[in-house]
């Protein structure tokens, strides 16, 4: 990464050329509706992972929908989109300028959820992911670091009705988690829309 990554009062400043975050993305209200109308009329699914050798839950819900399979390795079938989230995604494709396949649900339901540090992969090698992350609900951080440098671990919060652009080289350098927290928190649900190339 190039530049500084805090201000001179130590305030961390995000790096343009990897994430654009605009808080209030969605009006509260408009936040709101869209929240508890995901919480009750999504599929949600726990998901198996392997890791080393075992099957492990991933320790949060998930849905996929799209017009197709999210990536080659993932099996999961997609669901035909929601006229809620052809909305979102019409609001998004405008406001960013980018066009998006799919959308990659998570939902987290309380502090103890979460997911682990990765990079995201749904990308052919040597193409820059851009992947927009719309937020709603409990506030949770989302932390990041180099890939090669685990030393330096940043971090912000994303905010209800919050629209995060991750673009450039950010899933080639950098990874992301959204760690547990202690603190007794509500539901958040976090829609990755994500481009898909086959
Ligand atoms: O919940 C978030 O803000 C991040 C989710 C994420 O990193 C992912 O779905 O790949
Ligand atoms: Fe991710």
């Amino acid at each position: 990464m190039q530049g500084k990554l805090f201000d001179d009062n130590r305030q961390l400043v995000l790096p343009r050329e990897l994430m654009d975050y605009t808080p209030g993305f969605l009006e509260r209200p408009e936040a709101d509706t869209l929240l508890t109308f995901l919480l009750h009329n999504v599929p949600w699914q726990q998901t198996k992972v392997k890791m080393y050798d075992k099957e492990v839950v991933t320790p949060r819900l998930t849905a996929w929908y799209g017009d197709r399979p999210l990536r080659a390795d993932d099996r999961r079938e997609p669901i035909p989109w929601l006229p809620e989230l052809q909305m979102v995604r019409q609001r998004i494709e405008a406001f960013t300028g980018m066009a998006f396949q799919g959308v990659l649900l998570n939902l987290y339901r309380d502090g103890n959820d979460s997911v682990a540090w990765h990079a995201d992969k749904d990308t052919v090698p040597g193409r820059k992911t851009e992947i927009a992350s719309l937020s709603l609900g409990a506030e949770r951080s989302f932390d990041f670091r180099r890939k090669d440098d685990h030393t330096g671990r940043y971090s912000i919060k994303l905010q209800h009705g919050s629209l995060l652009l991750m673009k450039g080289d950010l899933q080639l350098h950098w990874e992301h988690r959204i760690a547990k927290s202690n603190v007794i928190m509500g539901p958040r649900i976090n829609l990755t829309f994500r481009k898909v190339i086959l």
